[in-house]
């Protein structure tokens, strides 16, 4: 691993590259806005969109700036009330197609003694850049999700993330994030580039506990879900 720079920059090799810098040809791939390598390549789908990607609409029915989302699943690991040592992030629609969440972190989420294991971190990012799609009201999963990360940040530490959709192309939704340390205005701790993909409700029942989302569905925390799958049967 590359030590961190000035700046919290970094300029890292990925195997199978040549070490492209910023800059280069879009068409060889996506340049990270932080590493500055690509990570795209021939036949397999990656995180620039495509030439006919559009900018997100925010759906008319998206909750207001500033209203809690609330979770979408009493046992999710990310925002359930249900998981003792979930991460319980706390999301808020913003202005436009963003969304702001808090994720505080408890001793069950440590790595290395004292700091957040990363795939805590990358859990964080994951919720919050999937609460995004609240906002147009899609239905979508994570087919990939690139973090870097740029601090430690230890147990106890308050993250502010913010997520935003930058794209859609078809079913795909493409989003950024980034998680401050101790306010929005923080250091960087992490950033993370994601794509997800729409799908339709039976991704869930048919590959997941049929029985266990129909209650999620008629539960009255859950009617965010309830409205998405309506919009999108
Ligand atoms: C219990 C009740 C509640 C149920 C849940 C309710 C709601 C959930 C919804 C929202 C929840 C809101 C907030 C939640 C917040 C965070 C939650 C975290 C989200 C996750 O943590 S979720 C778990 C991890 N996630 C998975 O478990 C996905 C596993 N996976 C698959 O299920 C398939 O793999 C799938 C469906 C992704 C695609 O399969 P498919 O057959 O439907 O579609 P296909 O392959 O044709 O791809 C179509 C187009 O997407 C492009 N594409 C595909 N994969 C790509 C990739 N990896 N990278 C870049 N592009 C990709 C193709 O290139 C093509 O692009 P093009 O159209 O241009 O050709």
């Amino acid at each position: 691993m590359s030590a961190p720079v000035k700046g919290g920059e970094r300029r890292r090799k990925i195997p199978g590259t040549n070490g492209h810098t910023a800059g280069k040809d879009p068409a060889e791939g996506r340049v990270s806005r932080v590493s500055g390598a690509t990570t795209d390549s021939p036949g397999r789908p990656g995180l620039t969109p495509p030439p006919d990607a559009g900018p997100p609409v925010r759906h008319p029915a998206a909750p207001a700036p500033g209203e809690p989302l609330g979770a979408h699943y009493d046992l999710c690991f990310g925002c359930g009330g249900g998981q003792p040592h979930g991460l319980h992030v706390r999301s808020y629609a913003g202005e436009g197609v963003t969304v702001t969440a808090e994720f505080t972190v408890q001793p069950a989420h440590q790595g290395a003694p004292g700091l957040a294991h990363g795939g805590i971190l990358v859990s964080a990012l994951d919720e919050t850049l999937g609460s995004v799609n609240w906002l147009l009201q899609a239905i979508a999963v994570t087919g990939r999700l690139e973090t870097d990360f740029v601090r430690p940040v230890p147990v106890g530490t308050t993250l502010h993330l913010r997520a935003e959709c930058t794209a859609v192309a078809g079913r795909k939704i493409y989003s950024s994030a980034v998680g401050r340390i101790g306010s929005p205005d923080g250091p960087v701790a992490v950033r993370a580039d994601a794509v997800f993909i729409r799908v339709k409700v039976e991704h869930f029942t048919k590959n997941g506990r049929p029985d266990e989302v129909k209650v999620a569905m008629t539960d009255p925390d859950a009617r965010k879900v309830a409205r998405a799958f309506e919009v999108n049967p």
